[in-house]
């Protein structure tokens, strides 16, 4: 235990002690670094635990490295700073300083490389550490713009991303906030799905918590080694579904990382107070419990009641830690888990599966911004899903709520406008024995059919709506007979990552003679046909949770509900612009995703007010401006 300037450390407190001097200060300066070789339980460890804090402690804290020795406690201190009297005793050796020079280079929460200015480089010690050029952040954004665009390979420029953010964690989100549209298809789908398959050979550094089988009954203490204590937002996969490239076990990690990077620099949520987490409970993957390089537990996965107890101690656990308000969003389930923990913990904490709820908002956003371009209501339509999954069913369902809500028709009626078809065929009621729970519903009297050919002929959607994994099945024979019975037929290949994308824009396009209104879940680049140049939108949920996440936060939601998902959708919906339509596009530019995200948290913060969800009281008046005036903002901070 020590004090300094009146506050007092101890090893089990320093953790909680630093991030309260951080809350109570947002006017800081002098970046603070503790750092102690004990581990954060307080227990002597042969490693250091560095924590950040922001310097609260006086207005004018002098950035000098201060040094606090300790001795075993009632022992006297010698001239050495240690106790003979006591030396076969463990020690905890103590060292506490204004975060300067050479370890403020390395802090990748306040470096901020040559843009620091010259009077920082004196009063932080950091003269001779950099050359002379003092740079602007906009320069070293197009700096590094230009570092990044030297790299062919996509996987290459993702590493550079990740680098970027473990050195300069401020210049990361600018760069990705200025250049969303060019840089969201590195650091998120398709390329994150690379680094995903390849994540046991590029790991370098922890980016979240790995919580495996061999932490349970310790998962309340682990959640304790992560430095950051104040969490809004966590990020949780089992590594079983990852996007549509199968099982990857521990390397899913990629996805947890990438969403919650998304989250702060689309929705606006501080990057301390996002949680990456990848339960680990093994692979089925036969390639990588093979493979030597492998991250992950090497056995198969654990079910049953083994896996059922993980994920309990781990949602409790989260309780505990950071409270009622967490939200926990389900990330690449498998679905034979993914509906029944949401089901399961839907009525205790604050989750959302993003595949099945996400997508489901933003598939409907594009839908009733088609509805501009081809006419109709909801209701006049017929669909048609080639995958009955998380993401087909869940989209699905939430189409068939708002043609309930639009119509005053039971849900059960509208359902039977909308057929699906998975790996064994069309969903018929002939099935409905050995269909899964979720598939059920969209079982309706047909007779059976294999081919998704023959079903498009046969029950003549107006939207086909691919979410199945499988890549290129839309095949020409498909799309053409889409477009002999539509104007405009209207087609999402929702799946991920572009390889697994049910056709690509240019079949879309030139297969449809140039009729499709197209979307796709990994982004195509323009598309010229007979002279025309096509821009198709991403139908990706990325448009969705950011500003979902934040309207949960903002209104301190304690749950989530599914009219919050309808009014997302609208708020989306209603931000594509006429310009838009005129070039065929059912989505905003991505490049407007901040202001569309404070629009969704607006209105997902209204609903939860409306149902008595919100816990943050009084509602402000105007919620669009409270949400952006909550958005982080990665302006560099100015170092007394
Ligand atoms: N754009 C976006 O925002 C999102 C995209 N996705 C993508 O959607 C895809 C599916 O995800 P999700 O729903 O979670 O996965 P699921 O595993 O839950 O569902 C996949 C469904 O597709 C069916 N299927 C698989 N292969 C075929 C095939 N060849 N023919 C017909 N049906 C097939 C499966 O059938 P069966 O049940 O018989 O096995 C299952 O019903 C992924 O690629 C994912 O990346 C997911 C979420 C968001
Ligand atoms: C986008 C997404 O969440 C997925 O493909 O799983
Ligand atoms: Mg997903």
């Amino acid at each position: 235990m020590f004090s300094l300037n009146g506050t007092t450390f101890t090893n089990n407190s320093l953790s909680g002690v630093s991030r309260c001097l951080t809350q109570s200060s947002r006017r800081v300066s002098a970046p603070m670094v503790v750092v102690a070789a004990v581990s954060s339980n307080g227990k002597p460890g042969d490693g250091s635990v560095s924590v950040l804090v922001e310097n609260a402690l006086t207005e004018s804290a002098a950035p000098v490295e201060m040094e606090v020795k300790s001795t075993v406690t009632g022992g006297v201190q010698d001239v050495y700073g240690e106790d003979s009297a006591t030396e076969d005793q463990s020690i905890t050796p103590w060292t506490l300083s204004v975060a300067s020079g050479f370890s403020l280079l390395r802090n990748p929460h306040y470096n901020k490389g040559l843009a620091f200015s010259e009077r920082e480089r004196d009063t932080h010690y950091l003269r001779g550490l950099l050359p002379p050029v003092v740079i602007s952040h906009d320069l070293q954004v197009k700096k590094m713009m230009n570092s990044i665009r030297k790299y062919d390979v996509p996987l290459q420029r993702y590493m550079a991303m990740m680098d970027l953010q473990e050195m300069n964690e401020r210049l990361f989100y600018k760069l990705l906030i200025d250049n969303v549209e060019e840089l969201l298809p590195i650091v998120y789908t398709p390329t994150v799905g690379q680094a995903c398959q390849k994540y046991g050979s590029i790991f370098r550094r922890p980016q979240g918590l790995f919580i495996s089988l061999k932490e349970k009954g310790k998962i309340h203490e682990v959640l304790k080694n992560w430095p950051e204590k104040k969490i809004q937002v966590i990020v949780v996969t089992d590594g079983e579904r990852i996007l549509g490239l199968g099982d990857l076990g521990c390397q899913g990690m990629g996805i947890p990382v990438g969403k919650l990077s998304l989250y702060t620099a689309l929705g606006g949520i501080r990057p301390s107070a996002c949680l990456p987490v990848t339960i680990d409970v093994g692979t089925n993957n036969e390639n990588l419990l093979n493979d030597e390089f492998y991250i992950g537990l090497r056995q198969r996965r654990a079910t049953g009641q083994e896996y059922a107890e993980l994920l309990d101690e781990f949602m409790y656990a989260i309780k505990q830690n950071y409270g009622e308000k967490v939200l926990i969003q389900f990330e690449d389930f498998a679905n034979h888990n993914a509906f029944d923990l949401l089901a399961k913990y839907g009525t205790s904490h604050l989750v959302f599966n993003d595949d099945i709820q996400g997508t489901a908002s933003v598939v409907l956003a594009g839908l009733m911004a088609a509805l501009n371009l081809v006419g109709g209501s909801l209701s006049e339509h017929t669909f048609l899903f080639l995958g009955a999954g998380e993401a087909g069913t869940g989209i699905a369902e939430l189409i068939a709520l708002e043609m309930s809500k639009q119509t005053g028709i039971p849900l059960e009626e509208t359902r039977k406008k909308i057929w699906m078809l998975d790996s064994k065929g069309l969903i018929v009621k002939s099935r409905m024995e050995m269909l899964q729970h979720f598939k059920r519903p969209w079982a309706h009297d047909h007779e059976p059919v294999q081919e998704l050919v023959n079903a498009v002929k046969s029950i003549k959607p107006t939207i086909l709506i691919g979410s199945s994994g499988a890549g290129r099945t839309f095949t020409k024979e498909v799309v053409q007979a889409m477009a002999t019975f539509n104007e405009k037929p209207i087609i999402f290949a929702l799946s991920n990552p572009t390889s697994q994308s049910e056709c690509t824009a240019e079949d879309a396009y030139s297969w449809s003679e140039g009729r499709a209104i197209f979307a796709s879940g990994s982004p195509f680049a323009p598309v010229e046909y007979n002279g025309k140049v096509y821009a198709s939108g991403q139908a990706n949920n990325a448009y969705i949770f950011p500003g979902f996440g934040l309207g949960l936060i903002i209104s301190g939601a304690i749950r989530v509900h599914d009219d919050m998902l309808l009014v997302a959708s609208e708020a989306l919906a209603e931000q594509v612009s006429q310009e838009n339509f005129e070039k065929g596009l059912i989505y905003p530019p991505f490049s407007n995703i901040r202001k569309i995200s404070a629009h969704i948290a607006a209105k997902v913060a209204a609903k939860a007010y409306e149902l008595g969800l919100a816990t943050r009281l009084p509602q402000p008046k105007d919620l669009v401006a409270y949400a952006e005036s909550c958005m982080y903002s990665p302006a560099y901070r100015s170092y007394r």
